[in-house]
């Protein structure tokens, strides 16, 4: 027998929870379809044991440094690993919990455990039953991918999703990837207390930011002993006695790095390949992406993709704008767009790295006119204060407009304090409506409009 409803939702990432909750309060029947674990990645394997170990490791940091600031905690600084990931995983589960019971108490929700399939463009299939929905919303996410490495199916490789499960500090690690997640974890281990080497196909760290962000970032993670090989070619694995071992070149040079633990954090793929698009019409790009217009609509016209699976972000707060757009326009009368969206995202290493717009590099291919600011955290009280001046902000604006184009705030507090820059922004305002806003003393953010008063022709 089917069971129909007005709106099937598959996958609780960031995103669908919250779109079926919308929907089902509607007066809509609703079923989520969830395979694994509520909340997806950011909950389970992403953001949130991320940033819990983050602050793990920054405390072990800091408490190897107190004597810099007069502080005795007496003899040396230790991790307790399952102390560590007991913290998390308390902290995750608390978000288990909260979002599990929300969506248990949701009238008109019904919630389905296990893993769809579509059979037709109004049809799935889960654990053999099938489901029939007037209108189908997509956020199944992605997965990591491995390298291709010759040798990479004969060892045991960790992903950011097996990292959550490590029972023991790595005495070496290798971070294979020097983007957002190899780094995150890079600084992280080498501050628990393993050695960390970092290896970058591309000869630069995060490649998508300015040259001077990568040579910045790479400067800060040496500074605290983690080892890099950028630029690498021909690398291939082999297990070794106790872990394994990666040959790789960097130019004329072959180099053998040996580690304890090997991680894949060379980018993820969208979950689209088992989910039977094909038999819904549903039409991807060359990578598995689902293709969607500027409302997030698929080609078929009662089915939505939301979240990293359509390509258009691939972060939290991107997917959760995802299900705001939807909502707004069939809900709520409105035309929200993905377009209208300003690029923003989070490095979160310490010191994190803030990201609105566009990069410097990115100005410069428009052409046109404009001005930048730099100003190295050397010259900020604050972070003199707190003894963290490493780092650097950087605005770029338009000419003409006066608008802020772009800002990487690299420096204490950088993710939250581009917010400033971000919400100006968003109202299309000048950068002198900042520039002559009076802020707080001693803070970072008093330097902004210090900075933007001292803007000079790109
Ligand atoms: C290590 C790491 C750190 C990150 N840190 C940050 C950060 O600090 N800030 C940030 O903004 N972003 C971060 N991200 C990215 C962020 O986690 C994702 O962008 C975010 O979770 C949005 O995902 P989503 O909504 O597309 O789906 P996901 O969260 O991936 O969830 C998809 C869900 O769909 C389920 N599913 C898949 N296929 C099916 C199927 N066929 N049937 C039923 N269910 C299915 C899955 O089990 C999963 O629960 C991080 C990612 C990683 C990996
Ligand atoms: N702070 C955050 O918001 C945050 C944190 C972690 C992850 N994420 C999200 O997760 C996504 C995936 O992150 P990611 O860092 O895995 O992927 P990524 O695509 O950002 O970077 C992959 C890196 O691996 C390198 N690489 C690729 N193949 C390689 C190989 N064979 N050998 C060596 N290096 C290789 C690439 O040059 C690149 O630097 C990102 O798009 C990001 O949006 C966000």
């Amino acid at each position: 027998m089917m069971d129909n409803f007005d709106a099937i939702v598959i996958g609780s990432g960031q995103a669908g929870p919250f779109l079926a909750v919308r929907l089902a309060q509607s007066g809509m029947k609703v079923a989520l379809i969830e395979r694994e674990h509520y909340g997806g990645t950011c909950v389970n394997d992403g953001c949130i044991p991320t940033k819990t170990l983050v602050a793990s490791a920054r405390v072990a940091h800091v408490a190897r440094r107190a004597a810099e600031y007069g502080v005795n905690v007496g003899g040396d600084v230790s991790v307790n690993m399952s102390a560590v990931m007991a913290r998390k995983d308390r902290i995750v589960q608390q978000s288990i919990d909260s979002l599990t019971s929300w969506l248990e108490g949701t009238a008109g929700l019904h919630l389905v455990r296990g893993h769809a399939r579509f059979t037709g463009p109004n049809t799935v299939e889960v654990n053999g039953a099938t489901l029939s929905g007037s209108k189908i919303f997509i956020n199944v996410g992605g997965r990591p991918i491995l390298p291709d490495w010759p040798g990479i199916d004969s060892v045991p490789v960790l992903t950011n999703t097996s990292m959550m499960t490590l029972a023991t500090l790595p005495e070496h690690l290798i971070v294979v990837g020097g983007s957002y997640i190899g780094l995150e974890f890079a600084q992280m281990f080498r501050r628990f207390g393993s050695e960390v080497t970092v290896i970058e196909v591309a000869d630069r760290l995060i490649a998508r930011e300015d040259t001077e962000v990568s040579a910045e970032v790479k400067a800060i993670l040496e500074h605290e002993g983690v080892r890099f090989l950028l630029g690498v070619t021909e690398a291939q694995v082999a297990p070794q006695s106790e872990g394994v071992v990666v040959s790789c070149s960097t130019g004329d040079v072959r180099h053998q790095v040996t580690g304890s633990h090997i991680l894949a954090a060379v980018g993820r793929r969208p979950n689209t390949d088992d989910l039977g698009l094909r038999a819904a019409g549903i039409e991807t790009d060359s990578r598995g992406f689902i293709i969607v217009d500027d409302q997030l609509r698929t080609n078929v016209p009662h089915i939505w993709a939301l979240g990293d699976v359509n390509g258009r972000g691939a972060f939290t707060h991107t997917s959760y704008n995802d299900f705001e757009i939807v909502v707004a326009n069939l809900l709520e009368n409105g035309q929200r767009r993905v377009s209208d969206r300003i690029v923003a995202y989070g490095l979160f290493i310490d010191p994190p790295l803030g990201r609105i717009g566009m990069s410097e590099a990115q100005v410069r291919a428009t052409g046109r006119p404009a001005l930048v600011g730099v100003m190295p955290m050397s010259r900020v009280g604050r972070a003199k204060e707190r003894g963290e001046t490493q780092g650097f902000m950087k605005v770029l604006v338009d000419a003409e407009s006066e608008r802020i184009l772009g800002a990487s705030l690299l420096c204490i507090e950088g993710d939250e304090i581009v917010h400033s820059l971000l919400d100006v922004m968003a109202a299309g305002a000048s950068y002198r409506v900042i520039q002559q806003a009076v802020h707080i003393h001693p803070t970072v953010s008093e330097l902004i409009p210090t900075l933007l008063g001292q803007l000079v022709p790109l």
